[in-house]
C-alpha cells in the first residue's frame, strides 16, 4: 500500500531561524528528507526589468507561485519527482535552470508564509512556527542582506520599514495559529533534538514511508515504487 511522505512545515519571520532549525534537521535524519524552500516559488518576472523587480514587495503573499507548490508538493507525496524551481536573491528572480527534486520519506517546506496557504497546510501532517523577537531577526538580517548578500544597508532599512515588517504583522505572524509547536529562537537545541526524534520516530515507525530513491534515479519523472513493510 502506498504511504505519503511526512510533510513538514517550517514558517516565521525573517531571521527567525527557519532555514537552520530544517537544515539540522535534515542533517541529522539524512538522506529521508527533501527541504523545499518557499523561496524557490517566488513568481517569475523575468517580464520586469532589474529595478522593477527591485520594487517588489516580496514579503505579501501575492509573490509567490502557490499553485505550483501544491503540485509539486501533491506529486512528492505521492512518489513522483518533480523539477524545482531555483532562486537568485542577487537578480531578484528565478534561475534559469531547475533541480530535480526526489521523493522522499519526509518533505519539509520552509519559508515566511509556509503556514499561509490552506490546501498546503491541509497536505501538511507537522507544522511548526520559528518565533524570534523582531530586534533579533532584523540583526540577523542586516548581517546576511549586508555581508552576504552584498545590499547596500539603507536599502536592508527601507526594504524592513516599508514591506517586511508590516507584511509579517499583517500576514506572517497571524499564521502562527495555524502552527502546532512554536520553535522559541531557531536553533534551539532542545527543540531541534526534540524534532529529530519525531521525524526519526516517523520513518521508522509502523506503516514505515519508505521510497526507493535508487529505483527513481534512473527513470526520474517516473512514479514511484514503495518499499513493502
Ligand atoms: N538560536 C539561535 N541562536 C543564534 N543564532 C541563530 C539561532 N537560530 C538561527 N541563528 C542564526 O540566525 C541567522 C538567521 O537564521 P536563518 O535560519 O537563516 O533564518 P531564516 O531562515 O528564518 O531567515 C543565521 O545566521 C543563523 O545561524
Ligand atoms: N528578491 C528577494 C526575495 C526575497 N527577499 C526577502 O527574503 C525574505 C524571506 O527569506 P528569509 O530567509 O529571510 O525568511 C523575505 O522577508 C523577503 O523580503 C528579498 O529581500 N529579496
Amino acid at each position: 500500500m502506498s504511504i505519503p511522505s511526512f510533510v513538514v512545515g517550517i514558517a516565521g519571520g525573517t531571521g527567525a531561524g527557519k532555514t537552520t532549525v530544517a537544515r539540522l534537521i535534515t542533517e541529522s535524519v539524512g538522506e529521508s528528507v527533501t527541504r523545499i524552500p518557499l523561496d524557490n516559488y517566488y513568481e517569475d518576472l523575468s517580464h520586469l526589468d532589474r529595478e522593477e523587480r527591485e520594487a517588489v514587495n516580496y514579503d505579501h503573499p501575492e509573490a509567490f507561485e502557490w499553485e505550483l507548490l501544491r503540485e509539486h508538493l501533491r506529486a512528492l507525496s505521492e512518489g513522483q519527482a518533480v523539477e524545482m524551481p531555483q532562486y537568485d536573491f542577487e537578480i531578484h528572480n528565478r534561475k534559469d535552470e531547475r533541480v530535480t527534486v526526489l521523493p522522499t520519506d519526509v518533505i519539509i517546506v520552509e519559508g515566511i508564509l509556509a503556514l499561509y496557504d490552506e490546501t498546503i497546510n491541509d497536505m501538511m501532517d507537522l507544522r511548526l512556527y520559528v518565533e524570534t523577537d523582531a530586534d533579533v531577526r532584523i540583526l540577523r538580517r542586516i548581517k546576511r542582506d549586508v555581508i552576504q548578500r552584498g545590499r547596500a544597508l539603507e536599502d536592508v532599512i527601507d526594504q524592513y520599514l516599508s514591506t517586511v515588517k508590516p507584511m509579517h504583522e499583517q500576514f506572517i505572524e497571524p499564521t502562527k495559529k495555524h502552527a502546532d509547536l512554536i520553535i522559541p529562537e531557531g536553533a534551539n537545541s532542545v527543540a531541534v533534538n526534540l524534532l529529530e526524534e519525531k521525524i526519526e520516530a516517523e520513518i521508522e515507525g509502523e506503516g514505515t514511508r519508505t521510497w526507493e530513491r535508487g529505483s527513481l534515479e534512473g527513470e526520474l519523472g517516473e512514479r514511484m515504487s514503495l518499499e513493502e513493510e
